[in-house]
């Protein structure tokens, strides 16, 4: 690790307990800069305040990898043109930034940490702009719902059509929602669960438990056909590599089902050689609510399998336990190209157990929207 690496982790370590005492102090400056920035975020800022801080701290860790991270961040940028944020916007959350952590950490800041930290902050937001500017796209999309099916009391499969300009996409990507009738201003991402088509009609596959999850709450148990929501821009590399000749593996829990479901639908299209084996777990076989759809591909497609299993079920008539274990029986899957999707927790079980079979790193794309 280099010394700048270096420098913003060690740095870090001084504030990472303090993250509310951060946000707050981080929210509170904002506004005084800047008050007109306030009308940018919702109404309430529990939570959501946290997304915005987290997005930067998660990028300032990485920042001793930026040709990984290069698109990464410029998508990032794409995505906050629906806030509409401009390069003045981003110079006033930096100050705001490292106020709040000279603050938070107290005596155990020094300037080579201060320095360390504009730079890297510039370094990101000069990327997120560049990613800005080069966008064509609009800032965000109006869609429309055409179908909403409820599975069970706590999913919703729907379907929605991007109104006015085609939204591009590739399969196994994610875009944020936001549901403005019912909370104006909270984005969260969903993964796009098909590949892309003529008629720009995005499915997305929602599950919460009754009482959490704001916008997957409206999107479950509020949405109706004709109901309007706002996209914005594409991002995530749970994509195909297309110059791959390698056999797939796909491992996805619960509705992390979407991208591998988008993924499968962009091979049926272009596939001919390659094996692909998708492990589906759910913790109920009454939560396999894709099954039979995967099935019916089954049927078609001779180079697909699938395989379900349930963790909480032991009378389930087919493999048992958390999907990550499930896979390793069925390994080795050294040679394969890998796609995990599901909560952070599976994600990582996963990585471990693919770890465990020598599987290349590079030859395994994953996204989490929590911290793996
Ligand atoms: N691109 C992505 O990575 C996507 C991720 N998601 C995430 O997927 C999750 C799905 O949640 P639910 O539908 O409620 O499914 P869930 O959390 O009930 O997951 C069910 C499956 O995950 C496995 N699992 C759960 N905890 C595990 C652990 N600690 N170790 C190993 N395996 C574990 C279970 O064995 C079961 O196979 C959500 O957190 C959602 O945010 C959803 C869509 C896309």
């Amino acid at each position: 690790m280099d010394n700048f690496a270096r420098l913003l982790k060690e740095s870090w370590t001084l504030v990472e307990e303090d993250r509310d005492r951060l946000s707050g102090h981080f929210y509170a400056r904002l506004f005084l800069l800047d008050p007109a920035l306030r009308q940018l975020f919702p109404v309430q800022m529990s939570g959501q305040g946290d997304r915005i801080l987290e997005a930067i701290v998660t990028a300032t860790q990485t920042v001793d990898d930026p040709e990984s991270f290069d698109e990464y961040l410029r998508a990032l940028g794409r995505d906050h043109r629906k806030y509409h944020v401009d390069a003045a916007h981003y110079a006033t959350m930096g100050v705001a930034l490292l106020d709040a952590l000279r603050s938070t950490a107290g005596d155990g800041w020094n300037l080579e940490y201060d320095q360390a930290w504009r730079e890297a902050y510039q370094a990101i937001t000069a990327k997120m702009v560049a990613g800005a500017d080069a966008d064509d796209n609009p800032p965000f999309w109006h869609a429309e719902v055409l179908t909403h099916e409820r599975h069970g009391a706590d999913t919703a499969v729907l379907t929605v059509r991007a109104l006015q300009h085609p939204l591009p996409f590739r399969a196994g990507q994610y875009v944020s929602l936001e549901a403005p009738r019912h909370h104006p201003r909270v984005w969260r991402t969903y993964s796009v669960a098909n590949a892309p088509n003529d008629d720009n009609v995005l499915e997305f596959h929602v599950r919460t438990p009754e009482g959490a999850g704001w916008v997957s709450g409206a999107l479950v148990r509020r949405t109706r056909p004709g109901d309007l929501l706002r996209l914005a821009a594409p991002m995530g590399s749970m994509t195909l590599d297309t110059e791959s000749t390698r056999d797939i593996l796909c491992v996805a829990g619960g509705v992390g089902l979407a991208p591998v479901k988008a993924l499968v639908e962009e091979l049926t299209k272009v596939n001919r050689t390659r094996w692909v084996h998708v492990f589906y777990g759910a913790r109920r076989p009454e939560d396999l609510y894709a099954l039979p759809a995967l099935q019916e591909l089954v049927e078609t497609y001779p180079w697909l399998s699938v395989t379900p299993a349930c963790s909480e079920d032991p009378d389930f008539d087919g493999e048992l336990g958390d999907i990550s274990e499930v896979v390793t029986r069925y390994g080795p899957w050294t040679s394969h190209d890998c796609y995990v999707s599901g909560s952070a927790r599976m994600v990582r079980a996963t990585l471990r157990a693919l770890a465990e079979d020598e599987v290349p790193p590079q030859h395994i794309r994953y996204d989490t929207f929590g911290n793996v």
